[in-house]
Order: C-alpha cells, then sequence, then structure tokens
C-alpha cells in the first residue's frame, strides 16, 4: 500500500490543468454500452475509477482501448454478456451505471449491488424504482439486481428522495429510457453538470432528451442508437480542490480546463471566504490565495449548491480562517471520517449532527493521517501541504480512485510531496513524538 509524505508550508505557484471529470466519464462508459457503433471519448482521465469501469465493460463484452493520443476508444463486441460481478462492481459506485444501459438495449442485467466511498447510507431503490415504473422486472438475488424486461415502456416518473435527487439514479433510468416505447418523463431528475453531460453524450448517438440540466427530462424512445465522439467535461470537484489547495497554502495558481459556469456556488464561497478568482481566457482562471481568509458558514446539497464532494476540503480551509465556520452536508449527513483526522494535526473541528463545526485560525502542524474515502483524502492532503512539518497520508488508494497523478500534479505547483510504500522505515523521524526536529521541538 502506498502513502504520501507530505512536506508542509509551501505555497503552491504555477499553471496546472484540471482533468476530464471522474463522474461524467463514467456513467458516459457504461452507456456504450447501448449502442453497436464505436465510441471515442476524449478527456477521459486516467484514474482508477475509469480503469475498473474498462474492466468491467470488458466482462460485458465491449473492446476497450487507450489510443495513443489519450482518447478512449469503446465498442460492443459480444452483446450476450449481462453480469456484471461483485468483484468489480463493489469497487466504485458508478458501476451501478451498467444497469439502465445494459436493461434498455439488452433486455436483462445482474448487477451486484455496488459498492463506493464509505460516506454513509447509500441505497439505490430510486434507481430500481425508476426502472420498474418503466415496466422492468427487477428481484434482488443473492446480492445481485436482476432486472428483465422485454421492451421498456415510457412513463411518468418521480426521482425525489429524503436528501433530493439522485445522480447515478438519474443516469441509470435516463440511458434506459432511451429504449422505452413511447415518451417518458422524469420528475426531480438530477441536475448536476455530470448528468446533462451523459444526456448530451446520448443524444449525440441519437437519443431524443430534452430538459438536461433541469428537473425535469423527457425523453422520447428510440430504436437504436449510432457510435459516437464526444469529450467529457472538466472536472468540477477536481478544479475545488486544486483551488482550495492553492488558498490553504497562500499560493497563487492558474489552472487550465475549468468551467467555472459549473462552480458557481463554490466560487461564491470561496470569494466570500477570502480567495480572488480571475477568469482568464480560453476556461482558465487565476486564483489568489495570499490575502487573510475569512471563516464562513457552507451546505451542501444538490446542484447548482455547493457538492458535498468539496464539502472535506471546504472544511479543511475553513480550519485555516480565523473565527467560527460551519460546514454542514445534506446530501450525505455523515460524511464527517476526515473531522477526526485533521484534529490529530491539530484543527480545532469537531462534528455535530450533519455538521463541522470549525474555530479555524491555529496552524496545523504535521502528524500521521489516515484516508477515509476519496474527498477526504484529498481533504487531508491539503491540510499537509498547509501545515508546519512532515505529514505522512496513509490509504490513498481512496484518493487514486479519483484523481489523476494527483502528488506529480502538486509538484509541479511546488508542493512537496512524495509517494512511498507504507513501511514504518518510511515515516519521517519527524513524525516520532519524542523526536528532535518533531514541530514542537522546533518551536521551543
Ligand atoms: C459516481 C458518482 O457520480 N458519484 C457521485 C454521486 O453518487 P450517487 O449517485 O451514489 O449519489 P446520489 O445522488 O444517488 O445520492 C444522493 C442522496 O440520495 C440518497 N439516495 C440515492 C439513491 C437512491 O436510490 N436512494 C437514496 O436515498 C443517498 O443516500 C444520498 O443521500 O452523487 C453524489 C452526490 O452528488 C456524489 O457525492 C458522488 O461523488
Ligand atoms: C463519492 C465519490 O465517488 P463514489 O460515488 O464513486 O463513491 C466521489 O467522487 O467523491
Amino acid at each position: 500500500m502506498d502513502m504520501f509524505v507530505v512536506q508542509g508550508g509551501r505555497p503552491l505557484r504555477g499553471r496546472v490543468a484540471v482533468s476530464g471529470a471522474k463522474n461524467a466519464a463514467l456513467p458516459i462508459m457504461a452507456a456504450a454500452l447501448a449502442t453497436d457503433g464505436p465510441t471515442t471519448l476524449h478527456g477521459v482521465p486516467d484514474l482508477v475509477d475509469v480503469r475498473t469501469m474498462a474492466a468491467l465493460l470488458q466482462t460485458l463484452g465491449v473492446a476497450v482501448e487507450r489510443a495513443e493520443d489519450g482518447s478512449l476508444q469503446l465498442e460492443v463486441v459480444d452483446k450476450r454478456p449481462a453480469i456484471a460481478e461483485y468483484e468489480l462492481v463493489r469497487r466504485m459506485r458508478a458501476s451501478v451505471c451498467v444497469l439502465g444501459p445494459l436493461l434498455g438495449r439488452r433486455g436483462r442485467a445482474a448487477v451486484s449491488l455496488p459498492g463506493g466511498c464509505n460516506i454513509g447510507h447509500r441505497p439505490i431503490d430510486l434507481h430500481l424504482r425508476g426502472l420498474e415504473a418503466l415496466g422492468a422486472d427487477i428481484r434482488i438475488e443473492r446480492g445481485y439486481v436482476v432486472a428483465r424486461a422485454n421492451r421498456l415502456k415510457g412513463a411518468s416518473l418521480y426521482l425525489g428522495g429524503a436528501c433530493g435527487s439522485t445522480v447515478t439514479g438519474t443516469c441509470n433510468v435516463m440511458a434506459a429510457a432511451v429504449f422505452a416505447k413511447g415518451t417518458t418523463t422524469i420528475e426531480a431528475a438530477a441536475c448536476e453538470p455530470e448528468v446533462e453531460d451523459l444526456g448530451r453524450y446520448l443524444n449525440a448517438m441519437g437519443a431524443r432528451i430534452s430538459g438536461l440540466g433541469t428537473p425535469t427530462l423527457r425523453i422520447d424512445g428510440v430504436d437504436r442508437l449510432e457510435g459516437t465522439t464526444h469529450t467529457v467535461i472538466p472536472d468540477r470537484i477536481e478544479a475545488a480542490t486544486l483551488m482550495i489547495a492553492a488558498a490553504m497554502t497562500r499560493g497563487e495558481v492558474t489552472l487550465d480546463n475549468v468551467r467555472l459556469d459549473h462552480m458557481t456556488a463554490v466560487v461564491r464561497k470561496l470569494e466570500e471566504i477570502g480567495v480572488k478568482l480571475q477568469p482568464q481566457p480560453e476556461g482558465a482562471v487565476h486564483i489568489d490565495g495570499t490575502g487573510p481568509l475569512r471563516p464562513a458558514d457552507c451546505i451542501a446539497l444538490p446542484y447548482p449548491a455547493i457538492p458535498t464532494d468539496v464539502q472535506a476540503q471546504l472544511t479543511a480551509l475553513l480550519t485555516q480562517a480565523e473565527g467560527i465556520s460551519v460546514v454542514t452536508d445534506k446530501v450525505f449527513p455523515d460524511r464527517f471520517m476526515h473531522v477526526s483526522e485533521m484534529a490529530r494535526m491539530g484543527a480545532r473541528v469537531r462534528r455535530e449532527g450533519q455538521s463541522a463545526i470549525i474555530a479555524g485560525g491555529e496552524p496545523l502542524s504535521g502528524a500521521s493521517v489516515m484516508a477515509s474515502d476519496l474527498r477526504a483524502s484529498a481533504a487531508l492532503v491539503l491540510a499537509a501541504l498547509a501545515a508546519r512539518g512532515e505529514s505522512v497520508v496513509r490509504r490513498i488508494y481512496h484518493l487514486d480512485r479519483g484523481y489523476e497523478r494527483f502528488e506529480e500534479r502538486l509538484r509541479m505547483l511546488g508542493a512537496d510531496i512524495r509517494r512511498v510504500v507504507d513501511t514504518p522505515a518510511n515515516v519521517p523521524a519527524s513524525l516520532h513524538p519524542l523526536s528532535a526536529t518533531a514541530p514542537e521541538s522546533e518551536a521551543a
């Protein structure tokens, strides 16, 4: 297992490009199951979840190849397999996105109940209810969703749940409904840009979906979809993570390939906190994090509000803003595993219900911390970059699921971060409590 060793306290400076969005690329890759024609995808990041999706699609009869120009080529070569095995599906949530396209195109699917980040209760009842409304027969057998339908039928359905709509659920139902006979209307559809991007890809293949990006989708069913070429949108979560990294280290960074219009709530919140963002030509943005940071209250809600996937990073940032901040997560109210790890670095933060209460302004000090999920890992790396002294961030396999060459790109910005094997010998001597170079001794 790998870990990061980080020497904190260096302001990030320079320019890097944001990758294509993981959470758009994965359902789009899955939807390549819905056509017999070839799909070419540009902007698919090279990260563990994408490799897992490629491996899963291969078991489902799709040839997947990374071309020399970096594009991903997908083509169905065998339409018979319809079983998405536990071994691959358990590794990430987005695997469940094969269910809708398989059912719509092949009329049957057996998909293991999905895994994904351990960030709270993650049922798929809304996905299943939506597919049932289209006429699918659905059973849970030995941990698998077993779905069958001769021909799906258009219907009016409602995808709202207790915490808003469902992102992957909307992807699943939309990708199945493109083949349903007649018209489907989805109310309370997720409006996230990643869902819209999937819809654009399906429409480019010949689907007839309108209302993308709004809570009401209308889908007129078609008999077949053609192959197409599509460019995945930039990753708004990675962009936000890098913006916060610049601010936490009091640095100045320019990011390329940013869709600021996909991240208005995050941008406004960062400005309220004191980070200066200046749009530049051709999708670039300059981030100036050298000014004073102010406390703020943040609430993670479905799009267009602050995304839950940026909640942990904002929590890290606000530990550096003098005063009291409250960060609330209404999408995944239990997504606070990073809080106790940040406290190990000296952050004055505690969890209260669905919120983290932060008494910010204390400098963080290097420590050994453990990542619990994807965005918590990113937040801990950001905290380590800002801390005095060295830190070790363990279990970074979580981070590798969703960030492409994260430490290399941080190094391009001047960060001192190394990937090493997690062995006692690789833990810096300064992290031993009695070490002469431990931060407290330095201060003394
Ligand atoms: C691969 C991917 O795109 N993952 C994202 C997707 O996850 P995912 O699609 O799993 O998240 P959902 O939008 O489905 O979940 C939102 C809320 O709805 C609840 N719910 C969901 C489905 C369901 O059938 N029943 C139900 O009650 C969930 O428990 C949660 O409280 O959206 C989340 C919310 O923006 C992000 O954090 C994830 O990064
Ligand atoms: C939670 C995430 O991913 P997943 O839904 O795959 O667990 C994420 O991307 O932050």
